[in-house]
This record gives C-alpha cells, sequence and structure tokens, in this order.
C-alpha cells in the first residue's frame, strides 16, 4: 500500500517504521520537509497523522488534495472547540470535518515510543466506523512486535489516549513527591473513574476505557518515566517551574493542554473531574503538588463510582 505519515517526530517516525517494515511504500512529511505536503500525500491510499495537536489544523489547512483514508494518532484536544458539542474537539473530528468524504480511523494504545523502536512487542487499537478501513490498517500495521486489534469504538478509543495523559501528570506528580504505592493506585483507579465519568457522558462505551486504549494506556503511562507526561507532573512536585521542564523535555507532553480543554467543558458541563482539575490547578501555579493532594484527600465523603 501507498501510505504517506504527517509528523516526524518520536510517533509518527515510529509508524512510519511499522508500516515501512511490513513491506509498505511509506513517505513521511514534517515542517523541515523540503517536498510539500501535498505531493507526499499524493496518491497515498492511506494518510497516518502524527503531529501534536497544536500542529492539526495548520496541517489540515495546508491540504488542497483529498485523502481516502486517514489514521490519525495524536492524543490531544482542540483548544479551539467551545462547549457546543457541534465543534470538532478531538483529533479525528477535527479531520473530519475538513474531510467529510474521507474514511476516518484512530490509532491508539500502551504504545511508548522509544520501547517500539527498540523492538520490544506491544500492542495496539484501530478503532473506526469503517470496518473496511479498520481491518486494513490493522494488517497494515500488525507484525510479530506490534499486535493490532479493531474496535468500532473511536471515540472512547480515542478519548482513552488522551484523557490518560492528565492521569499521568498526577501520577508523575505522586511519584515525585514519593506518596508511595497505595497513593498511586488510588490514583491510577479514581483516574480511570473520572475518564469514564466523562467519556460516557460524551457518548463513548465504558467497556473501551478497560481496554487498552483506556487502562492499558493509562498503566503505561503513569508507570513509566518514559512518559513526557509523567516527567512533568514528577518534575513539577521536585519543584522545577514548568518552563524549566519543558525546556528540558523531549517532545510533546499533551496532557498540558489537555487539562486545560479538558477542565473547561467539564465544569462548563457539570462533570466532575477532581484530579484532572487539580492538575490543570497546578499547571497554571495556582497550587503547590502537596496542596493538590489535600484538596483530593479532603474531598467530601462519597460512595466509590
Ligand atoms: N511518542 C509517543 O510515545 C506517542 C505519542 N503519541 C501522540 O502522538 C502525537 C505526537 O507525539 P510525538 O511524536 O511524541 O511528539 P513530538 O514532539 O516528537 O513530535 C510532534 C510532531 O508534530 C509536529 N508539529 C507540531 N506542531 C506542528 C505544526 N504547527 N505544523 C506541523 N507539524 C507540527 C512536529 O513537527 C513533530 O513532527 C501526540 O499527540 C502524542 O500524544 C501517541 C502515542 C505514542
Ligand atoms: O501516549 C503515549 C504512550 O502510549 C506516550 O505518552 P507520553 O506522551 O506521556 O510520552
Amino acid at each position: 500500500m501507498k501510505i504517506a505519515v504527517i509528523g516526524a517526530g518520536a510517533w509518527g517516525s515510529t509508524l512510519a517504521g511499522l508500516v515501512r517494515e511490513n513491506g509498505h511504500d511509506v513517505s513521511i512529511w514534517s515542517r523541515r520537509s523540503e517536498r510539500s505536503l501535498n505531493d507526499t500525500i499524493a496518491n497515498a491510499e492511506l494518510v497516518i497523522s502524527a503531529v501534536s495537536m497544536k500542529g492539526v489544523r495548520s496541517v489540515i489547512e495546508q491540504i488542497s488534495t483529498p485523502i481516502p483514508a486517514i489514521v490519525t494518532a495524536t492524543k490531544g484536544l482542540d483548544s479551539q472547540s467551545g462547549s457546543d458539542q457541534a465543534l470538532p474537539l478531538l483529533p479525528s473530528q477535527v479531520w473530519q470535518s475538513a474531510f467529510a468524504k474521507s474514511a476516518i480511523a484512530v490509532l491508539s494504545g500502551p504504545n511508548l515510543s522509544k520501547e517500539i523502536q527498540q523492538g520490544l512487542p506491544a500492542a495496539s487499537v484501530v478503532a473506526s466506523q469503517d470496518q473496511t478501513l479498520a481491518d486494513q490498517v490493522q494488517r497494515a500495521f500488525s507484525s510479530s512486535r506490534f499486535r493490532v486489534y479493531t474496535n468500532s469504538d473511536p471515540l472512547g478509543v480515542e478519548l482513552g489516549g488522551t484523557l490518560k495523559n492528565v492521569i499521568a501528570i498526577a501520577v508523575g506528580a505522586c511519584d515525585g513527591l514519593q506518596l508511595g504505592t497505595n497513593a498511586k493506585s488510588a490514583l491510577v483507579t479514581r483516574g480511570l473513574a473520572e475518564m469514564i465519568r466523562l467519556g460516557t457522558t460524551w457518548g463513548a462505551k465504558s467497556e473501551t476505557f478497560y481496554g487498552l486504549s483506556g487502562l492499558g494506556d493509562l498503566l503505561a503511562t503513569c508507570s513509566s518515566a518514559l512518559s513526557r507526561n509523567y516527567q512533568v507532573g514528577f518534575g513539577l512536585a521536585q519543584g522545577r517551574s514548568l518552563d524549566e521542564i519543558l525546556t528540558n523535555l523531549e517532545g510533546t507532553a499533551e496532557g498540558i493542554n489537555t487539562s486545560q480543554v479538558l477542565v473547561r467543558l467539564a465544569t462548563e458541563q457539570g462533570i466532575s473531574m477532581p484530579i484532572s482539575t487539580q492538575v490543570d490547578r497546578l499547571l497554571r501555579g495556582e497550587i503547590t503538588p502537596q496542596l493538590a493532594v489535600n484538596e483530593l484527600m479532603q474531598r467530601d465523603s462519597k460512595p466509590e463510582g
């Protein structure tokens, strides 16, 4: 298959490597490429987007050629979206609103790119309302070291990968404060509960969040120092400023932008997101990591759920 990958960062180059290893004809585009974006994607049967959220709209604006099928691997929320649910919010929705006739799939899972680049085994999920596309993408990526499952809940799959980044910042801060295994387990579990609360309110299936793109990715990102989002939380807990952390960070920590958009929308819609709210306040410099812990521990008592 002729495949074009947009974005040559950590994830784009890793995904390009996976499909190239499977014998596909792969071209890759980044802002620094000499070849134009339109030339790179011309005649591609599949376009894979792995740009960070802040690049999605500007990339789309440059494209003037039709695309038969798009796979988006970005994990973020569009900051231009308001509470009007008709507005595109997730990367796949932004792509679909620009390319109404294209088939769209989402690729998401516990996929720390450095481990995949080392040849270590990993699994992921491709979700689409178009089963033919999901099957095609599954075949394109599947190998003895990359196991791909299909899923028919693209919204849940995309939200899982996006929302866990905010929880990973909280867990990084928890580890940076050396709060122990009990605290970390509580944060991950209650983090999953708030991901499901928001996700199901927005129309995703709860069971999707217990799969690879939800719990799976939450565990990966919350337990590895390779995660940039985890590194942000860890650094803040060690008293470093966000600017200093970002100057030294290798790549993008999407949870920073995601928490802002997420907390704004959840507040407008009356959806309780206590951990994400404390992460947002921490990133804005409104609260210290220790005070955020106190706030979470001293909330009104309630039943689990
Ligand atoms: N690195 C990883 O392990 C994984 C990353 N992801 C997701 O993939 C996305 C990209 O992540 P990474 O490759 O790790 O980040 P990165 O920081 O290494 O690369 C970001 C890419 O986006 C491009 N980009 C950013 N702004 C742009 C703009 N305005 N116009 C054109 N291109 C622009 C950059 O040039 C670069 O190619 C993120 O949404 C991330 O959450 C998903 C799974 C795994
Ligand atoms: O999404 C990821 C792993 O699945 C990558 O996590 P980070 O963006 O936190 O590095």
